[in-house]
């Protein structure tokens, strides 16, 4: 029987002075808040004007997370009426503040698994104590070590986990009930946490190769074990790890990596909105990545499936991408290439100035991207120069800075409107106002996967698929068409986020589809919209 003060203290149940007077008769906690009963939209309206009065976005961000932490109910309806203002607060940009200061700020861990290297045999206790019998079927996991932009933050990282699966719940309706955040703490080579007395990690340096990959593999069956309708997604690990964990585990289990996959499906939908806009195929397009890491492959990848499905053969398609990282231009020659990286190198005798193609401009001035796409870590990295340099080139230059925060961006959309006279398409990673520019209000698409990876696990789950697979992934970025008016001067390349909620359905159903038509759902779903409806939760009393 769960006590007073249990259903008080436990935000799945507690409705604080939402509960009515019949309720806190029965449920004993009459005598446990203020008389007044209050309707969940006036409990809201109170809220919401105690969150407004908070002086910075850092503040506004942890009385969120109060509100979390004390009604799951009441803070998912209060996202549902600000979705637009929440998103960038709760999740990309000021998630990253609260990340570098986890430790520092602590006060609750959020329902949040912290699965410790130096302790793994107590991965299945954890997992199943967090999960208090429910039956969980959706984990993000991370090990940190590639947190957005901003590098390796050990534990702390486990907030990005936190931070997505309320955008999960935000955007598509996936239950709370039905979620858990892992953290895989394999120790930190981040200096400043190992010397922060407050810092709540292992106080040692990550630990590398077979000890490693058996505590990776030693978490995903017990979490399949544990978990038998689990859809487990990865996030913010190392460009070393990411690819090598997805590729072991996406044949047999349903998984899915947010920062290669997720990345790849909305930067590929962004690249289409670009299409039907300027009425152009992408198989016609020039293709460059700045930063071809774990995102940066990734979208090459679904630029290059896309391509393939456009009718070019692979060789042609190949000769339509290059990927520019540290060494400059990727060649076939180099030694240091991951295996990502290795399918789209190039060759050097397709260039009299190849060893000069170790710097943007020069690697701009020679291929003449139409498309460019920042996935570097690099502030600024997109000059002015080099940016009109593109410009010179070709009638509309398609350019998705999307390096994330905000300070690590490639380029503003700002500028290169400016820098471009109106005529470059732009996305970012980050969220951006409409920017005005001679008389006309230029609507920036926000390329970052949370445009898609709720809908696509939404969708994976309710179709109770198998594994998620390259036509599922499709099946997302195309159901993301159709949404923008591309004949509107200044029209996005993406739906405004405005519409998350909408086009998160869209995604969801799309993929779902998929996976019914393919066959490889454990259960029969003759109606996918109502295997989605079935499944998503509301935030209501
Ligand atoms: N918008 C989105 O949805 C989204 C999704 C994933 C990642 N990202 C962002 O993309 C960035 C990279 O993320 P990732 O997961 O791919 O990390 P990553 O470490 O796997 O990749 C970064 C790549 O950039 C390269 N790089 C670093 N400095 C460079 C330089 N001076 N010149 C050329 N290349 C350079 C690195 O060698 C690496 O290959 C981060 O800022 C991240 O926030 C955005
Ligand atoms: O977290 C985000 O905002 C998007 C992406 O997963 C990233 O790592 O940048
Ligand atoms: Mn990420």
């Amino acid at each position: 029987m769960t006590t007073p003060i249990e259903i008080l203290n436990n935000p799945f149940l507690n409705k604080g002075t939402g509960f009515t007077m019949e309720e806190r008769k029965e449920l004993g906690v009459a005598g446990l808040l203020p008389p007044r009963v209050q309707t969940l939209e006036e409990q809201e309206a109170a809220t919401y004007a105690q969150y407004q009065s908070k002086p910075s976005d850092l503040e506004k961000r942890l009385f969120l997370m109060e509100i979390f932490n004390t009604n799951h109910t009441l803070f998912y309806y209060m996202f549902s009426q600000h979705v637009v203002e929440f998103m960038p607060i709760v999740y990309d940009p000021v998630i990253a503040d609260t990340i570098e200061n986890y430790s520092d700020l602590f006060v609750d861990p959020q329902n949040a698994v912290y699965l410790s290297i130096d302790n793994p045999e107590g991965m299945e206790e954890a997992l199943k104590n967090a999960a208090n019998g429910r039956d969980i079927k959706l984990i993000v996991v991370t090990d940190a070590e590639g947190i957005l932009g901003i590098g390796d933050w050990g534990v702390n990282g486990v907030d990005i986990a936190v931070g997505k699966l309320m955008v999960y719940t935000a955007a598509a309706g996936v239950n709370p009930a039905d979620v858990l955040p892992v953290v895989l703490d394999n120790g930190t080579n981040n200096k400043e946490l190992l010397e922060n007395p407050n810092y709540l990690g292992n106080r040692h340096e990550r630990v590398r190769g077979e000890k490693y990959d058996k505590f990776v593999d030693d978490f995903v069956q017990a979490a399949e074990k544990t978990f038998p309708n689990l859809y487990l997604h990865w996030e913010d690990f190392a460009r070393q790890n990411g690819a090598k964990i997805l590729n072991k585990y996406k044949n047999d289990i349903t998984t899915f990596n947010d920062d290669i996959q997720g990345t790849g499906i909305i930067t590929l939908a962004a690249a289409l909105g670009a299409m039907n806009i300027t009425g152009e195929k992408l198989s016609d397009q020039t293709y460059l990545s700045f930063g071809a890491g774990s995102a940066g492959c990734g979208i090459a990848a679904r630029i290059f499936d896309e391509m393939l499905q456009e009718g070019l053969s692979e060789d042609e398609a190949k000769s339509h991408i290059y990927l520019f990282d540290k060494q400059g231009v990727l060649f076939d020659d180099m030694d240091d290439l991951t295996p990502e990286q290795k399918p789209f190198a190039r060759k050097r005798s397709e260039f009299e100035n190849a060893d000069q193609l170790t710097d943007l401009l020069t690697a701009v001035q020679t291929i003449k991207p139409s498309i460019m796409v920042g996935t570097s870590t690099v502030p600024g990295a997109f000059t002015k120069e080099i940016v009109q340099e593109m410009a010179s080139h070709v009638e509309r230059p398609i350019i998705f800075p999307l390096s994330n925060p905000t300070k690590l961006v490639e380029a503003t959309a700002k500028d290169l409107l400016e820098w471009t006279d109106g005529k470059a398409l732009v996305a970012n990673g980050i969220p951006v106002d409409p920017i005005e520019y001679k008389g006309v209000t230029y609507n920036i698409g926000q390329a970052n996967n949370a445009l898609v990876y709720p809908g696509l696990g939404l969708g994976t789950i309710a179709s109770t698929a198998t594994v998620l697979n390259d036509e599922m992934i499709s099946a997302a970025a195309h159901s993301l068409g159709g949404l923008v008016d591309a004949s509107q001067p200044g029209a996005a390349v993406l739906p405004p986020v405005s519409q998350l909620t909408k086009f998160s359905e869209d995604v969801a159903i799309a993929v779902a589809q998929s996976a019914v038509d393919q066959g490889i759902t454990k259960e029969k779903i003759s109606d996918v919209k109502e295997a989605i409806e079935a499944l998503k939760w509301e935030p209501k009393y």
